[in-house]
Order: C-alpha cells, then structure tokens, then sequence
C-alpha cells in the first residue's frame, strides 16, 4: 500500500523538493483514508451477502432460488471490485496489474456473462459453491487490508487470509469451471452473445467455443495465482523476502 513516505521531511519549507515531499505525504494519507473507507465497505458488503445466503438457507432449506435473492449484492460488490484495478494502476496498492486483473476480471466475467445471463444454471450446486468460495475468501480478504492499514491486525485474520486459499482457491476455481460447463448446452442452444454470417460486419463469433477457451485458460493462469499466493504467503507468514518478476 501506498505509504506516507519520506516521513520526517519539514511540510512548511520552501524548497521545491520539500513542496513535493509535503504533497507526497498529504497523497499518501489521502490515499490510506480512501484503502480503509474502500475495504471496511467492502467487507461489509461481503458480510451482508453471508448472512443473506446463511438467512435464506435457514429459512427454507434448500440453496434453490438462493442466487436470485442475493444476485443484486454480489453484482455490486463484485463490480465495485473493479477498483482493485485501479489502486493498483494509479501506484496506491503496490501489487501486481496483471495479477489483480487476471483475478478481478474473471470474477465479473463469472457474474455477468455466465450467472446474470444463463439464467437455466443459476441454481446449479456449482453456483452455490462459488459463491460460498468468494464470500469466506472476501471476509477475510477486505478485514485483513482494513485491520493491516488500521495498524491492528489481529493473528488469526492474517494467518486465515495466508491459509484458506489453499483449499478455497482451487474449491472456488471447481465451482467456477463447473459453472462454465453446465452453461454450454443452453449457449449452444440459444446462440447467445455469438454472431452468425452472414451480417453486415461480416464478423462471426461463437461464445460456445469462446467459453470452451476461457475454460481452457485457467490452466496456464491458475498456477500462476495460486503461486503467486504462495509467495505473498511464504514472505508475509514466514518473513521471506523473494524477488517477483514485473508485469
Ligand atoms: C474476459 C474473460 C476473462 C477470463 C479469464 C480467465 C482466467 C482464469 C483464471 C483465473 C482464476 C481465478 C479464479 C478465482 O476467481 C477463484 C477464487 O477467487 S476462489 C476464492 C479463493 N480466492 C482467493 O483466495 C483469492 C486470492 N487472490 C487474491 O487475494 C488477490 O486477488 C490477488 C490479486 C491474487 C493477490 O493479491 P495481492 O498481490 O494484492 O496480495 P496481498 O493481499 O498479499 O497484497 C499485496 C500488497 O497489496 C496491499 N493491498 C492489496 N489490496 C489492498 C487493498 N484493497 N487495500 C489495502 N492494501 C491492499 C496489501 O496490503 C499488500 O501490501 P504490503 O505488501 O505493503 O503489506
């Protein structure tokens, strides 16, 4: 995260180098205020969605209908994630573009091109699990940014921000492909968000098969989420420091 760096420089000189350390500074607080109000809603929109599916399973028993009484909250937060994108662009989280991207896009993707529009698997057991999968990962994920730039952060939220992803990473990615898969008859039988020739662009684009390479690109891309996980792990939980490649 973006520090108030070159602490200690005098904020009334008038240097040019203390003017831009001064501004420097009043960035970098700004830039934290933004990080703790950012995660503190996003945990709470992520809290909310827990206790409406945890409600809602109580309530009548079955995760049936489930994703259509909480799909308004999860496309929000979910898109809201967007913003990760952004910290990391702009230089105020420092961490990966790619990596965030990768990540980030392939929730929204899940959200809207695959849930909010195949509306025959919502109710898949697949779904469900995702959804469990993102909700514990986001929890924990946002308490930990916000207990982290709070400057107190509890044992048990970083080792379970460090930890759960070993088995919720590839149980959620399950959920996900499973999802994709149950998809593809009702793509191919509708031929939704695919263009036939012949058309005025003459263009063709068949999201059956998009959605078959899409599957296909979690293989290479996975790994490399999940190791870089490991290493944000090993260098947080056991003081490693490890030299990443930039994007
Ligand atoms: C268009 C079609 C697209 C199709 C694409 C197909 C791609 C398929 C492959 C993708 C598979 C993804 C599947 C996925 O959706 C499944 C799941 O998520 S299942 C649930 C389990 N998931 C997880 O556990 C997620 C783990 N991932 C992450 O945590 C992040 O997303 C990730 C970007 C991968 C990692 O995060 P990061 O590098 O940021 O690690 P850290 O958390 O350790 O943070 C590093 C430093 O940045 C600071 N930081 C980051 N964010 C914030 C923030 N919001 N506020 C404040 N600070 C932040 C953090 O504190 C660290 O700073 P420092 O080192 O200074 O302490």
């Amino acid at each position: 995260m973006a520090s108030s760096e070159e602490d200690g420089a005098g904020g009334g000189g008038g240097s040019l180098e203390e003017k831009e350390k001064g501004r420097k500074r009043r960035l970098g607080a700004l830039a934290t205020a933004w990080l703790i109000g950012y995660n503190i809603a996003m945990t709470a929109g992520w809290l909310v969605l827990a206790i409406a599916m945890a409600r809602f399973y109580m309530q009548k028993g079955t995760y049936k209908g489930l994703y259509k009484t909480i799909q308004k909250t999860l496309k929000f937060f979910q898109t809201f994630a967007v913003l990760e994108v952004v910290h990391c662009a702009v230089g105020i989280v420092h961490t990966s573009v790619l990596v965030t991207g990768v990540q980030v896009s392939s929730r929204i993707f899940m959200v809207w091109f695959i849930t909010h529009s195949i509306k025959q698997i919502q109710n898949e057991e697949s779904v469900i699990l995702f959804l469990v999968v993102w909700t514990v990962t986001e929890i924990t994920r946002y308490s930990f940014y916000t207990f982290n730039l709070l400057n107190h952060l509890p044992y048990f939220i970083k080792w379970a921000r460090y930890n759960f992803f070993i088995i919720l990473y590839p149980a959620g990615v399950a959920g996900e492909l499973l999802t994709i898969y149950a998809a593809l008859p009702y793509v191919k039988k509708t031929g939704i968000f695919s263009l036939r020739l012949p058309n005025k662009y003459n263009v063709s684009f068949d999201y059956y098969y998009f959605l078959i390479i899409v599957m296909a690109s979690y293989i290479p891309l996975f790994p490399q989420l999940y190791f870089h996980m490991l290493w944000q792990r090993r260098k947080v939980l056991h003081g490693e420091v490890i030299v990443e490649k930039d994007d």
